[in-house]
């Protein structure tokens, strides 16, 4: 056997935690499989003090993230510490340019600063490894990247985001509206310690943006996903839609087309008996269709310790077995820039709005869709005892930028009792 692996392990949260226990658990099955010890010397976090239920008196200890990145006794840095920038992000380059290897669950920092940590560590001849950033423990990365190297891929697709899936799943089951599951998430610790990350969106997005480079070999492009958060989903539209067959899941969705890259993270209406209308809970699902293998489906804990643990190990065994690969699947000097698609794939659309009862009203709002050239399927009012008629809309396939123009009009029909909920109904198979 060689040398002994050594891991200096930034963060000890929920993640670094599951790390440190895996280390402990597994060294026998690691170095089996890997042909080396895996050990951990030294860890930092910021309280030292703290509880964390795990005995660390036999590592060293740093405060300063940085200074363990760059400690001789360490061979890979693990950073489990998270933010798009700060001492992560410091202490992740001090680490590449001492020569260290870098395994991190870090979507935030990778999503908006991926390329350049791409080309430093591959310019310092050190790996850059990221299983854990997307969809926890499911080996998305590892399917992608190696799995089906041999495809062009055609689309990515997916339920990334624990949380939300908790949050509209519980409301369905529960028929609980959003604020309350929204608070429960929270006494429960599912939210990012910015719930707006989770709920807006947006980690679900910094998880899409890390797959579409990968699989269409383009720089990270964070900022080139068009995204839209879960905060507007109202039971009432969970209800509408499960009479309509479907059930509303935060969908990312990344695909060449022949407008370029449509990427998009929104909550969508699925068919309710589909896999992916079928995900419960805080479970993610990752979609992949490759030319030559067709589709495949990934499905797993999205989150928490032992499953994001777990996705870090893999990243640790393969630097162990010496692995070496570029950072997205290509040399980041290979990677194209980005070319967005200038408008997304057309769909059927789910339109609910509640109106000022009164005669025309329901007209008006025909008006402004066929002037935006959208033909509607189906048409409801609900019940109502108010001087306000909820109404649902189903219209056929229409892009969403005709929808956004034809919603602006009705804003000006003064027959908008508050902001209509547009959300996009997927027809792609899964
Ligand atoms: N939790 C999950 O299920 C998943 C998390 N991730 C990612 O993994 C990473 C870690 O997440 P998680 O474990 O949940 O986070 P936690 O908030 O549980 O833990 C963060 C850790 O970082 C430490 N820390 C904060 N600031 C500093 C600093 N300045 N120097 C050194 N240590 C610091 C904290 O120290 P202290 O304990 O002393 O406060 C804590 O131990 C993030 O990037 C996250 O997005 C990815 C997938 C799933
Ligand atoms: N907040 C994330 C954690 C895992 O990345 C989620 O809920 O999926």
């Amino acid at each position: 056997m060689t040398t002994t692996l050594r891991l200096g392990i930034a963060g000890l949260g929920t993640v670094g935690v599951g790390v440190m226990r895996i280390v402990a658990a597994h060294a026998d099955l690691l170095a089996r499989r890997t042909g080396r010890e895996i050990a951990v010397t030294a860890v930092s976090a910021r309280e030292r003090g703290r509880d964390r239920g795990i005995d660390l008196s036999a590592h060293a200890w740093e405060d300063d993230a940085v200074a363990l990145a760059r400690r001789d006794d360490v061979d890979i840095f693990v950073e489990l510490i998270g933010g798009e920038d700060g001492v992560a992000r410091a202490a992740v380059e001090a680490a590449i340019d001492a020569g260290k290897h870098v395994v991190t669950a870090n979507k935030a920092m990778l999503a908006v600063h991926g390329h350049a940590l791409a080309e430093r560590a591959e310019a310092a001849g050190v790996a850059l490894r990221f299983e854990a950033a997307v969809a926890g423990g499911i080996p998305c990365i590892k399917a992608l990247s190696e799995g089906l190297a041999g495809n062009r891929i055609k689309r990515v697709m997916g339920v990334m985001n624990g949380t939300c899936n908790y949050i509209l799943t519980r409301m369905e089951d529960a028929g609980l509206p959003y604020d309350t599951v929204f608070a429960e998430a929270h006494a429960l610790g599912y939210l990012e310690a910015d719930p707006q990350l989770d709920v807006g969106g947006i980690d679900a997005a910094h998880k899409l943006a890390l797959l579409a480079a990968l699989a269409y070999g383009t720089r990270v492009d964070f900022e080139g996903v068009a995204i839209e958060g879960i905060e507007r989903v109202s039971i009432a539209d969970i209800r509408h839609a499960a009479d309509l067959g479907f059930r509303i899941k935060l969908l990312g969705v990344a695909q060449m087309t022949g407008r370029g890259l449509e990427a998009r993270m929104a909550p969508c209406l699925v068919p309710a008996k589909s896999p992916l209308g079928q995900l419960q809970g805080a479970t993610n699902m990752v979609v992949l269709d490759g030319d030559a293998v067709g589709q495949i489906v990934l499905r797993g804990a999205g989150a928490g310790e032992g499953p994001t643990a777990s996705a870090v190990m893999a990243d640790v065994a393969d630097i162990a077995r010496g692995t070496r690969m570029p950072v997205f699947g290509q040399p980041a000097g290979t990677l194209a820039r980005p070319f967005r698609a200038t408008a997304g794939t057309p769909s059927p659309y789910y339109l609910r709005m509640d109106l000022h009862d009164k005669p025309g009203a329901l007209a008006k709002i025909a008006a402004c869709l066929g002037e935006a050239g959208i033909s509607i399927d189906r048409m409801r009012q609900y019940d109502h005892a108010e001087t306000v008629a909820p109404v649902l809309i189903v219209t056929h396939k229409a892009a969403r930028a005709s929808l956004d123009e034809a919603i602006e009009s009705m804003g000006r029909t003064g027959v908008l009792a508050g902001d209509p909920v547009a959300l996009r109904i997927e027809t792609l198979a899964v």
